[in-house]
């Protein structure tokens, strides 16, 4: 079986017959999956785990065991829904890939998480540049099982929906949010520094780069600057923001948006490596390898 995107015929939407990138909504084809495809999932599962022993969050870990992952074959998105429906009442929905906005922060709101149904080509196991099975189910499922991140990911959710609402202002700030946090999030478990965004622990490089390198930022969590700081989607991140708990991260964003996205409407957007002077710094970043053109 080929593994890129490709229509699916069978959709499950209460919306009827439609086309799969309107409602994006596709039944996992786990029959068709090949033996190189279980064979990709297998190199990248064992060696993610191999690297993320000591680096990734014991929180993050201990799920993806609970879940019942492992490196033996492709999950079913079916298995994988028992146990989180009873963990933390959160579902799985295929994808064929990126959702339009609103329909990703619709999904979230309602507890169900997109995710891509097909993974990588042989040739793009260190480096895809759009989310796969792999980045969605092994980065963004496991922390899914935890009930305070859970309930983050929906208010994120439904923050996403208001945000879409305000303007596009608003959107790039929320999106910042995600991004620095579930995506490449770092946080403090037992006084030791590890990684829980998903970004990182589907990067065999990143997780090693993210932990160790002297060249990245590592800022303690701050809601407003990070709201107000880009990012780089084709490279190792400048900065990495470091939460002390998921309590934490669900406090700080528990507020209503609205007054600070008017606040930093106006206000210039941080560079992505740019220290300030207000900025909890538990590593100041040597910038050593960094690329010189613009952020995104
Ligand atoms: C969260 C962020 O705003 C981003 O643009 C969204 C868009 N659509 C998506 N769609 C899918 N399937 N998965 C994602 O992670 C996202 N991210
Ligand atoms: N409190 C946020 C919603 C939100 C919660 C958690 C994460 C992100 C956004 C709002 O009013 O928009
Ligand atoms: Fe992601």
């Amino acid at each position: 079986m080929s593994t890129a995107p490709r229509r699916v015929e069978n959709l499950h939407t209460d919306k009827g017959k439609v086309p799969v990138y309107a409602t994006g909504i596709v039944e996992q084809p786990w029959d068709d999956y090949s033996a190189a495809d279980h064979a990709t999932w297998a190199t990248l599962y064992a060696r993610q785990r191999g690297v993320l022993a000591g680096r990734a969050s014991a929180q993050f870990l201990q799920a993806q065991d609970a879940m019942g992952m492992n490196p033996r074959a492709i999950p079913r998105f079916r298995d994988l829904n028992a146990v989180l429906g009873r963990a933390t009442g959160w579902e799985l929905v295929g994808v064929e890939g990126l959702l339009p906005e609103l329909d990703f922060f619709d999904h979230l709101a309602n507890r169900r998480f997109p995710v891509t149904w097909w993974i990588r080509r042989p040739d793009q196991i260190d480096y895809i540049e759009e989310p796969d099975l792999f980045h969605d189910l092994f980065g963004h499922v496991p922390l899914l099982m935890n009930p305070v991140f859970a309930d983050y990911m929906q208010a994120y959710g439904r923050g996403g929906v208001k945000a879409h609402g305000i303007g596009p202002e608003a959107l790039q700030n929320l999106t910042r949010l995600y991004w620095y946090t579930v995506e490449f999030g770092l946080i403090r478990e037992a006084g030791a520094l590890r990684i829980y965004g998903a970004g990182i622990v589907s990067s065999s490089g990143e997780s090693v780069y993210a932990m160790e390198s002297a060249a990245p930022n590592r800022i303690g969590f701050d809601l407003e600057r990070i709201m107000r700081t880009r990012y780089r989607i084709d490279s190792y991140q400048k900065t990495y923001f470091v939460i002390d708990s998921f309590a934490q991260l669900m406090d700080a964003t528990r507020p209503d948006f609205t007054p600070i996205y008017a606040r930093l409407a106006g206000q210039p957007a941080i560079p992505a490596g740019e220290v300030l002077d207000t900025d909890r710094v538990l590593h100041r970043g040597t910038g050593e390898g960094w690329p010189d053109d613009a952020d995104t």
